[in-house]
């Protein structure tokens, strides 16, 4: 058939609209709901995949912490072990892209999680669009935490995080992987840097807290188009996803001490 023909473009439509575009960050459900203990989500993996190959979230009951990499999926349990996600999991909250790097960069020196962002800070020059992170190489330190799968009546994020297991690697090969996005989109997302990691042996990682690189290779994919997709469950339709306060936000994702 002719390829401009009706069918042919509207599943070209179709495949590209069902994958978001490009440079498109994809999210399934908010941070505010998450906030909030909404922990159950529709979405599997396998869906979630469409959208990008590349990012972050977490696991249905809150089961740990979720790394997105080269199409992969890993789940850092709450021992800080690491395991390799069925397609068939379901997550209550992620985030993917198509990686798509377009910023390149190599750290040959020691660099804190401070001078990284402070670096970064200064290539995100349009500070209204969001930005895919990839962070490859010799890590000297790195702090990262994972969370406990929980039971109903789920407490609300600020309450696991608050007792939140940390794992530290010490001269650790691994990867970054992560957004940066703007301050507009608090309620949404997670305004700012949020980072995962894995190792590169494959055997942990989590959601970061503190690092120092000391040689890696940055990249970096500025992405134009946000698509989110809301759960269409009891919880999520019945939230006040307002009623989260954004320095409990801060508070989660950051540092708690
Ligand atoms: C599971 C959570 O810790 C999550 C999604 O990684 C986050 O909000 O940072
Ligand atoms: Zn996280």
């Amino acid at each position: 058939a002719n390829p401009m023909t009706g069918d042919n473009l509207t599943n070209l439509a179709q495949d590209d609209a069902k994958q978001g575009g490009k440079n498109s960050l994809f999210q399934y459900s908010t941070i505010n709901a998450l906030m909030l203990g909404l922990y159950d989500g529709e979405m599997e993996l396998k869906e979630l995949r469409e959208h990008g190959g590349f990012g972050l979230g977490t696991i249905n009951k809150l089961d740990g912490e979720m790394i997105v990499l080269n199409d992969k999926f890993y789940q850092i349990d709450s021992k800080g072990n690491l395991h390799q996600l069925e397609e068939t999991t379901k997550t209550p909250f992620a985030v993917v892209t198509h990686f798509e790097p377009e910023l390149f960069d190599r750290i040959d020196k020691q660099i804190s999680m401070e001078e990284l962002t402070t670096f970064l800070d200064k290539k995100f020059v349009n500070k209204n669009n969001f930005y895919a992170i990839k962070v490859k190489g010799t890590f000297k330190y790195v702090k990262a935490r994972s969370v406990p799968k929980q039971d109903k009546p789920y407490p609300p994020l600020t309450k696991v995080t608050a007792n939140q297991p940390i794992f530290e690697f010490h001269q650790k090969e691994g990867t970054l992987v992560g957004f940066w996005s703007p301050n507009y989109i608090a309620g949404i997302n997670v305004p700012g840097y949020h980072l995962h990691f894995i190792t590169e042996d494959q055997s942990s990682g989590g959601h970061v807290l503190d690092f120092i690189a000391s040689g890696a290779t940055v990249e970096i994919d500025p992405l134009t188009s946000l698509n989110m997709e809301l759960p269409q469950n009891e919880e999520f339709s019945n939230a006040d996803l307002t009623m989260v306060e954004q320095k409990d936000v801060e508070k989660v994702e950051g540092e708690q001490n």
